[in-house]
């Protein structure tokens, strides 16, 4: 093993008659920058409360004792007892599948609102915990009792409520920001197109084909934590493309909160683009489409959703009609594409084009002066002129544009802008 790289048990939760394999904790430990040694598997059973076994914790320990891991970690949700029984039997800390969300989470958060972000989930995630922490630390010895996070015993429920109620507020001047820019740009003309979907489907790698430019695409979950926009010209129309945080399944309420302001460059869209790996076998397919609803749905209202169907360039003709008939009823308007190839890329954006709100036709008389002139040439940027006739005092504008700047050019003409 190489000594950089730290080794991580995992146990895993399967589904009964499944073996495990469409379960991604794996995939989140190499994320996480973890060599996996090892692994347990345990099986779901669906009503019950999860508990671990006395053997399946001495065999956990046994493990340990053989592999020497630096943690051991669960799929299921562990609480604080939990946390304590098995951490001292293990003598290594143990976390859970959270735990390890948070960890790459906090590995990548770059800039304030990120880094905000996750230490609000963090403290969500641990509040209900605080108490049962300080009394076990009471107890006095605790071997390897570090599963709870950074913030050690001596640091109260309220503590951490004052820390939440402050992050919170902080978050709310960045969102509120956020909110005027998003609104300004909207009544400047862009359009927001947002590309949504699971990590690592190629979110970002379709960005970067799309506008050209180079926003960090990996192989690894949650590369992308905040959004990037950039502009994107979908025939005459100046649209904004955003990318942003990829979905992930089981991601707590409180989580999916932290992460609102993030996903609210969804919610707000004017089109959204659904990103898929299509190359993944049917069964993933539809099991990540269904959290990518499941996230979203709610939220998103009457907005249209066209489904990328990505890595089209790693499966047989044969495999993607399979895959498509698997989804059929998940994934509205489907494109094929490769962000890779460039394949399908151009149907792609005559569909934006073709989903983008549609713009009113108009025809407006400006004044022939500096003002109207420069009126003028403030359309040329904000819509679509079709037509310009001067005359002696005015200048006849035929044009396109979105209801929000022809109200605004209407209240500066003083007579309403809107003729159509
Ligand atoms: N073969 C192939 N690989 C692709 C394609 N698109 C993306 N990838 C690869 O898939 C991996 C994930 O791509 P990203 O663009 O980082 O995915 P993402 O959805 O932005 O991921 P997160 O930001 O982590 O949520 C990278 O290794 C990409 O090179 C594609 O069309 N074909
Ligand atoms: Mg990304």
């Amino acid at each position: 093993m190489n000594s950089d790289v730290k080794g991580v048990l995992l146990v895993k939760r399967i589904q009964p008659g499944t073996d495990g394999s469409l379960e991604e904790l794996e995939e989140l430990s190499h994320s996480a920058g973890y060599e996996v040694l090892g692994e347990v598997t345990q099986v779901r059973t669906p009503d019950k409360a999860f508990a671990v076994g006395r053997g399946k914790a001495e065999e956990i320990a046994a493990l340990v004792q053989e592999l020497k891991p630096e943690k051991v970690v669960f799929d299921e949700k562990l609480n604080a007892v939990q946390i304590y029984n098995l951490s001292k039997l293990c003598r290594v800390e143990v976390i859970d599948r959270f735990n390890l969300i948070l960890e790459i989470f906090a590995s990548r958060a770059r800039t304030r609102e990120a880094k905000l972000q996750v230490e609000l989930a963090s403290l969500i995630y641990e509040r209900p915990k605080a108490r049962m922490k300080v009394t076990l630390a009471k107890r006095g010895e605790q071997p390897g009792f570090k599963g709870l996070g950074r913030y050690q015993a001596d640091i109260y429920e309220s503590e951490i409520t004052g820390r939440i109620a402050k992050i919170e507020a902080e978050l709310d001047v960045i969102r509120k920001r956020q909110h005027e820019t998003r609104k300004q740009r909207k009544e400047k003309g862009f359009d927001l197109v947002a590309l949504a979907g699971y990590t690592n489907a190629g979110k970002s790698t379709l960005m970067n084909a799309l506008v050209g430019e180079t926003v960090v695409a990996k192989d690894q979950l949650f590369t992308t934590l905040v959004p990037t926009t950039r502009s994107l010209q979908i025939g005459q129309r100046k649209t904004l493309l955003t990318d942003t945080v990829g979905f992930i399944k089981n991601l707590p309420h409180f989580m999916v909160e932290a992460f609102r302001s993030t996903l609210e460059e969804i919610y707000l869209a004017d089109v959204i683009i659904l990103v898929v790996d299509v190359s993944e076998p049917p069964e993933a397919l539809v099991d990540k489409l269904v959290t990518c609803h499941d996230t979203m749905w709610d939220e998103i209202g009457p907005v249209p959703v066209i489904t990328a169907l990505n890595k089209s360039d790693l499966i047989t003709e044969e495999e993607l009609e399979e895959r498509k008939q698997a989804i059929v009823h998940l994934a509205p308007h489907p494109v094929v594409i490769s962000a890779r190839t460039g394949e399908g890329l151009d149907e792609l954006k005559q569909k934006i084009g073709k989903y983008l709100p549609k713009w009113t036709s108009s025809e407006v008389v400006l004044p022939r002066t500096v003002e109207g002139l420069s009126m003028l040439s403030q359309l040329y940027d904000e819509a679509i002129v079709h037509h310009v006739d001067y005359s002696d005092s005015t200048i006849k504008v035929n044009l396109e544009a979105r209801e929000s700047v022809l109200r605004r050019l209407g209240k500066r003409l003083d007579s309403p802008a809107i003729n159509p």
